[in-house]
């Protein structure tokens, strides 16, 4: 008896400007998983494997970039984690999950929230917990705690999120060191995760007009989001706060208009919290955020880091092109080298197709 399924997990751009760890964007490059479970013929990867998972990329992550062993990379431990919180100890015999990634590691995509959101809907399936996409929600937020990016990605549009007030014991609980949550090589066979607390996190989606769409510019190098969030302060003035609050409120209605207005997009996508600190990780930031306006090139309509960098992420109606290729010539004059991808909204977020079964 076989059993086949896919799951498709959209990229996601978080921030957009004002929204730290409040906004994300689901965007159209999607994280693939195709799986099947032949426990009659199990292939000689699985008998090796400690989970009996036979793990192959193409794409991002094909060139030992990313663990192939079931306890060491992200999307089959997340999906242990979740396994293991509910009284599941292994995949069953035979599991085979061919990865494509097109999402570039660490370049502020939201690869790692997507890897999260593929581990969660890989163990909903495999072990049959039925949980809805709300609950598989608050398992991907044990694991990365800013809801941003996984919501953006789990759900699909453009979405506000934030993660509800914590009891003291739920508070452990979902910020205990993630060796305790996620399985290694060295976690004991009898090791039982703490569980997920329920509805952690809460979220709307904004309307955004599909006219607009997101061109990424992905510098050749990565950062890790533990890098660019190292360079943070651990205290804002009140006046920095207040500049991406006011902003963060106009800039969610601005970008769902039937006409949107370059100006009022581009000006309410400034940010005072997290850009200017993270200027340090990424030569030629500062010129291109100050360098590509809605005046300087028709059709921008507003221009920020992605996520936690490297990649910048435009907002535009027409000439991405000119646009990206003139942010890219900005970049080589720091000598950074990159590449542009044109993407769109994905709206549908995260989603699990049975292909078959026998
Ligand atoms: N498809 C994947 N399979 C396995 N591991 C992955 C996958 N995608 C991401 N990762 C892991 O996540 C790391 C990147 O995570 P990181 O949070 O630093 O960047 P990001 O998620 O791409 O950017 P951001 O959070 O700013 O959008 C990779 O180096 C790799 O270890
Ligand atoms: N909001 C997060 C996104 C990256 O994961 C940050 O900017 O650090």
């Amino acid at each position: 008896m076989a059993r086949e399924f896919t799951i498709k997990v959209p990229a996601s751009s978080a921030n957009i400007g004002p929204g730290f760890d409040v906004l994300g964007i689901g965007l159209n490059l999607y994280l693939s998983l195709s799986v099947s479970v032949n426990e009659s013929s199990p292939s000689e990867k699985s008998i090796n494997d400690p989970y009996n998972v036979d793990l192959s990329y193409t794409s991002e992550g094909n060139n030992d970039s990313v663990p192939l062993q079931s306890d060491l990379n992200l999307i089959t431990k997340t999906a242990l984690y979740v396994l293991h919180a509910n009284g599941v100890r292994s995949f069953p015999k035979g599991t085979k999950i061919k990865v494509n990634n097109p999402i570039p590691l660490g370049r502020g995509l939201g690869s790692s929230g997507s890897a999260i959101v593929a581990g969660v809907l890989l163990a909903n399936e495999i072990g049959g917990f039925g949980f809805d996409k709300n609950r598989c929600l608050d398992y991907c937020l044990m694991i990365e705690r800013h809801p941003d990016n996984i919501t953006a990605t789990m759900m699909g549009g453009f979405v506000g999120s934030f993660l509800r007030n914590l009891s003291n014991d739920e508070n452990d609980k979902v910020h205990q060191d993630l060796n305790l949550i996620l399985p290694s090589p060295q976690t004991s066979p009898d090791f039982i995760p703490s569980n997920a607390p329920l509805n952690l996190g809460t979220h709307v989606k904004y309307p955004w007009n599909p006219m607009i769409k997101c061109i990424a510019v992905i510098p050749q190098f990565e950062v890790k989001t533990e890098d660019s969030r190292n360079v943070l302060p651990n205290t804002y003035e009140k006046k920095d706060v207040v500049f991406n609050l006011q902003r963060l409120a106009v800039l969610t209605s601005a970008v769902g208009d039937l006409k949107p207005n370059p100006r009022v997009i581009y000006n309410s996508m400034q940010d005072s919290l997290h850009q200017p600190y993270r200027k340090v990780l990424i030569p030629g930031l500062t010129d291109v955020l100050s360098n590509f306006t809605p005046e300087s090139h028709d059709g921008l309509l507003g221009i920020c880091l992605s996520g936690a960098g490297p990649t910048i992420l435009c907002l535009a109606t027409k000439n991405f092109d000119k646009i990206a290729n003139d942010i890219i010539e900005q970049f080589k004059s720091h000598d950074v080298v990159c590449e542009w991808k044109l993407l769109e909204v994905a709206n549908e977020g995260a989603i699990v197709e049975h292909s078959s079964k026998l």
